[in-house]
């Protein structure tokens, strides 16, 4: 296993027009488990595929370690590749398969038998060893795909590129924390591929987002969700997404129209601002709540766990999820109150600063 360093890596299809994968430097650290998470077209696949060997970047260099990999084809960087659709063969036994990579590789016979049992206990393969592939489904075949991605131990990486696409979603949760549970017991480095947010927060130890190219932001799942560096980080991660509502700022004072929600702490220059809230962490107050903002009460949404009480400032949509019951009703006028530890302001949808309460007023 090796950290994955990319320096000033870009891509290009079409003679550096328009960039796949605008030039980054990034480093994938050994043993952890990634997630790579981003909208359809935002680059994934072009990103792993420079990590492998299949793309050699248009830009910068690609390091194992020390050892410079940029010019080096996939055979060559000791690299696992589970695809979207399973690749088998498919006349062979499920065992056969899940061993093929290793007895490639001249590893002993006993060791072979030992990490093929291995990976298919955890895959609940055992079952089906003795049958042929392409006596399987198509989700047990990409669980069997799974297993030959992950049974080698000796490699740089497994890269996984929406490897749940055909398995059943019942299965998905199963094979999400079993893929957990591997990479607990192997310690490989996992790079896995997603435009699904669930499947992203659920998986990984560290979830890397990337836009238009760019990686936004990474972190813990967590640190994405409480606190976005981003704009399209609150858009994409939560369900529904981060309420953004133009404000200003004036002095240190922070405003949504007439209404002071609080201050801020960092010497942002006045002017226009983006305030971001969570739904999770807008409070619908009584009416004339300092701070607090009006707002009309558009639709409720009666989720049954919990409400998602739909509202207008202005002509601004926020919303915000309430316990389930919620005594909100259509066209009633209610007063939003924003916490100031929850609440994150935006220039150029880049995080500037963060709220703090009215009552301190600002640095003096
Ligand atoms: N072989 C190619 N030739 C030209 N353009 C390409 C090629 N492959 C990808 N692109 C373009 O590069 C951009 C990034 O594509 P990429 O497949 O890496 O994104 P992605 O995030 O993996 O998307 P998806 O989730 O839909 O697979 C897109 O605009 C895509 O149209």
């Amino acid at each position: 296993m090796a950290d994955i360093r990319l320096e000033g890596v870009g891509h290009s299809y079409d003679g550096g027009r328009t960039w796949a994968v605008k030039p980054m430097t990034w480093t994938w650290r050994s043993a952890r488990a990634y997630a790579l998470l981003g909208p359809s077209g935002c680059g994934k696949t072009t990103l792993l595929n420079i990590i492998s060997g299949l793309i050699t970047p248009t830009e910068g260099r690609v390091f194992f370690d020390d050892r410079d990999v940029t010019g080096v084809p996939t055979r060559g960087r000791d690299i696992a590749q589970v695809f979207q659709f399973p690749v088998l063969y498919e006349e062979m036994s499920v065992y056969d398969n899940l061993a093929f990579p290793l007895r490639n590789r001249k590893v002993p016979k006993q060791e072979v038998d030992r990490r093929v049992r291995q990976v298919s206990r955890l895959l609940g393969l055992d079952q089906v060893l003795g049958r042929r592939s392409r006596r399987l489904d198509a989700g047990r075949q990409q669980i069997v795909s799974l297993g030959r991605g992950l049974v080698r131990s000796q490699v740089a990486a497994v890269l996984l590129d929406e490897p749940l696409t055909v398995v059943d979603p019942a299965l998905k949760w199963t094979l999400r924390s079993k893929l957990k549970e591997i990479h607990r017991e192997t310690g490989h480095t996992l790079i896995y591929v997603t435009h699904d947010q669930t499947e992203a927060l659920t998986f990984a130890d560290e979830v890397v987002v990337l836009n238009e190219g760019a990686i936004v932001q990474a972190g813990e799942p967590s640190e994405l969700f409480l606190s976005p560096a981003h704009e399209f980080v609150g858009h994409f991660i939560g369900s529904p997404g981060m309420n953004m509502l133009p404000a200003e700022v004036v002095g240190h004072v922070v405003r949504v129209g007439a209404a002071e929600v609080g201050t801020t702490k960092d010497d942002l220059p006045p002017g226009p601002v983006r305030i971001g809230v969570r739904p999770e962490f807008v409070r619908i107050a009584p009416a004339g709540t300092s701070p607090g903002v009006p707002a009309r009460v558009t639709g409720i949404d009666r989720m049954g766990a919990y409400d998602l009480v739909h509202t207008l400032v202005g002509e601004h949509p926020v919303i915000a999820k309430t316990e389930a019951g919620s005594p909100y009703r259509p066209d009633a006028a209610e007063y939003l109150h924003f916490p100031a530890e929850r609440t994150f302001l935006f220039r150029d949808q880049v995080r500037c600063g963060s709220l703090a309460p009215l009552d301190g007023r600002g640095p003096a």
